[in-house]
């Protein structure tokens, strides 16, 4: 049988995961693109960090070894971060070899430059593994959603922060604790700032906003927060409203416009996103036709990652075989504007606090009045220091109305809006 070679730039998690795949489902890949897939040459940083396996592969810190090597014909970029990915990624394709990466960093940075890159070399730059590392979401949504009208992309899309969150709702661990078990178990990133602050989602959002809606989207032009302010009494009350709390990342069509965003959100414990624990994640793609669609699976891991990846290289190997590299992986293209704060409408949680007197309760149900703002749920709790804790649901508002309220709520001065969450009914 014909052999393809592969080369790899890293060896970490998602490396590793890869390198025990083509090994131990050798059989099974032979079977199914007619080709045996074979891991030729693996550059790292720190090759005495992984002498396990320098019998098995040519393992180097040199980039030439790849770049002037005719027969690996794919190069699988899991280093991470921007810089040197994505020059080392650029100077594959320009030496005509086909990419697979894990990169969501990159491809929602410079994703349409690598992109322009790899057509012009008739290349093939796939990244299933960029958005909820196990699921197959990418392909799904270019593939089996290319007839429909999709109008939301709802999901949990960071491992890391779902672990942290489902540790400290259930098994009561801290939140510092959780993700040092986050760190370990390979879910986070090198540097686990962006998980949880919410960029890592915002990334996968904005690739997910690009095959769902066709546009254009990066994460500097939308909102993200993360879970790193969240707070203890937030998660327990979001508990007793029947609620649980998650980082979820939305893209919804609005009026031919279209508005993302990642933050924490409270999830009714009745819907799917609420049974989505730990590393989990879980991706609801609403269509016109279909209706609401369920995606779940490991986002993170070794093994599942590098089944994401896997099943990108044997797209590459039949496209290969075929002679039609240099498709784009998302072929649909539909620049839309941005949706007004006016037309995004939802129910939130506020968690304020305010002096425990009479009369403070009343200027709050006047502000919200005089924006037509009302609630469904309150509840109010005295703290030791002469100040109420006052969690409300509101009915439907705006974000414009929300943003008006946080404005009212500053110049009263005396009522303070600690989160407004999203929920999700
Ligand atoms: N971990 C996960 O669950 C998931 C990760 N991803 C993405 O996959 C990619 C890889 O993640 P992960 O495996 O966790 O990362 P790791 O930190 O575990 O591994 C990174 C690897 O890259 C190598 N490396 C770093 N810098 C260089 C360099 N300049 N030249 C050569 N090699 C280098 C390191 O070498 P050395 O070992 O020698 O130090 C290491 O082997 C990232 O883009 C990440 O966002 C996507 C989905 C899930
Ligand atoms: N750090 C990421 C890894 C997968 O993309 C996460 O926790 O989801
Ligand atoms: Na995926």
């Amino acid at each position: 049988m014909d052999e393809i070679k592969l080369g790899m730039v890293g060896l970490g998690t998602v490396g590793s995961g890869v390198l025990a795949m083509v090994q131990k489902h050798a059989a099974k890949i032979s079977a199914v693109t007619g080709r045996q897939l074979v891991v030729k040459t693996v550059v790292v940083k720190n090759p005495q960090k992984h002498q396990q396996v320098a019998d098995l592969v040519h393992l180097t810190t040199e980039l030439d070894d790849l770049l002037n090597d005719s027969e690996i014909k794919i190069v699988i970029e899991v280093m991470g971060g921007i810089h040197p990915a994505k020059e080392i990624i650029e100077q594959m394709l320009r030496a005509h070899k086909h990419v697979v990466s894990a990169n969501k960093d990159l491809i929602a940075t410079a994703g349409q430059e690598l992109i322009a890159l790899a057509k012009q070399n008739h290349c093939d730059l796939m990244y299933e593994a960029s958005v909820a590392g196990g699921i197959p979401i990418l392909r799904t949504i270019a593939d089996s959603f290319a007839a429909d009208q999709i109008t939301e992309v709802k999901g949990i899309v960071n491992g890391t922060t779902n672990y942290i969150l489902t540790q400290m709702s259930q098994s009561n661990r801290s939140y510092e604790d959780a993700l040092k078990q986050a760190q370990k178990l390979g879910f986070a990133e090198a540097d686990p700032t962006n998980d949880v602050q919410g960029r890592d989602a915002g990334y996968k959002m904005a690739i997910l906003s690009r095959f769902a809606f066709g546009t254009n989207v990066a994460v500097d032009q939308f909102k993200v927060t993360g879970i790193d302010q969240v707070d203890q009494v937030d998660v327990q009350q979001a508990a007793a409203f029947g609620y649980t709390l998650k980082l979820v990342g939305i893209a919804r069509l609005v009026d031919q416009r279209v508005f993302v965003e990642v933050a924490p959100a409270l999830v009714n414990i009745h819907h799917p996103l609420a049974q989505v624990n730990n590393e989990n994640n879980a991706v609801m793609v609403t269509g016109r036709a279909v209706g609401d669609t369920l995606f779940y699976g490991p986002g993170a891991g070794g093994l599942p990652t590098a089944n994401s990846v896997l099943s990108d290289i044997t797209t590459v190997t039949k496209n290969m075989i075929l002679k039609t590299n240099g498709n784009s992986f998302n072929g649909y293209s539909h620049p839309l504007p941005f949706a007004d704060a006016t037309m995004v409408k939802d129910c939130y949680y506020l968690s304020l606090t305010l002096p425990d007197q009479p009369g403070e309760m009343q200027k709050l149900t006047t502000v919200m009045a005089e924006l037509n703002a009302s609630f469904s749920q309150i509840v109010q709790k005295a703290s030791d220091q002469g100040e109420a804790r006052v969690m409300i649901i509101t009915h439907q508002m705006s974000k414009a109305q929300l943003n008006q309220l946080e404005l009212a709520l500053q110049d009263l001065g005396t009522i303070q809006l600690h989160c407004a969450y999203r929920v999700i009914n």
